[in-house]
């Protein structure tokens, strides 16, 4: 099989590297993100799942296999019932109106992701779901997946963590990668173009939605 994953990974390496080590991710392994940063954070992520679970939708519909089109029905039936729950009792523990759970002020950021993932779901092209659910989810393993370290009091913090540590998590992001690597592996280069392109810009849009949330 082919590593073409990693080979994405490493041509964005410096905004990859950039957003797994930043600011936000040891704020949030000390429990020292301050309420309006994590209210912020969490009011404009709401949206982005939004987004990111038809993007899934779209996964299904394109995978080339109905194996593939299992794992990811399974992953999506996660992030509705778990992380969707989550996100419900942060708001709850922070205060947030409904208004701003259901229809907040969009960021740049927030807007700009939403457009990314949209546009990676109208393609309807399996490579280029892959590439944007690859940066979105192994990124956010590789930050928080630190074995050993000890886990915030708060449960706004820990969960968020633990959401994207776990053991079926780090699974799913294998299986990610294998997946990218058998379908973007097997296209010439200039079938490929769309997915690296995809990827690339996802990468610079992880590391700018942490940085919104402090600005
Ligand atoms: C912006 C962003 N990127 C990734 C994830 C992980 N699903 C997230 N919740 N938010």
């Amino acid at each position: 099989m082919s590593d073409f994953a990693q080979e994405l990974r490493a041509e964005n390496s410096e905004n990859w590297n950039a957003a797994v080590q930043h600011r936000f991710v040891e704020e949030i392994f000390r429990g020292s993100v301050s309420p309006e940063v994590m209210r912020r954070y969490l009011i404009q992520d709401y949206q982005f799942i939004d987004r990111f679970t038809a993007l899934i939708g779209a996964a299904i519909a394109s995978a080339d296999r109905f194996s593939s089109r299992i794992r990811f029905a399974r992953f999506a039936a996660m992030i509705v019932s778990d992380e969707n729950t989550y996100f419900q009792r942060a708001f709850d523990a922070l205060d947030v109106p409904q208004a701003e759970r259901d229809g907040p002020v969009l960021s740049p950021e927030t807007t700009a992701f939403q457009a990314l993932m949209q546009e990676a779901a109208r393609s309807l092209d399996y490579a280029s779901c892959l590439a944007v659910l690859n940066v979105a989810e192994g990124l956010y393993l590789d930050w928080a997946d630190q074995p050993g370290r000890p886990l915030p009091r708060d449960f706004v913090h820990a969960e968020w963590i633990t959401l994207h540590n776990n053991e079926g998590f780090r699974d799913f992001v294998g299986w990610l990668r294998s997946e990218l690597d058998r379908v973007g592996g097997a296209l010439n280069p200039e079938r490929a173009a769309p997915a690296r392109a995809f990827f690339r810009r996802a990468v610079e849009l992880e590391r700018a939605f942490f940085d919104h949330v402090y600005s």
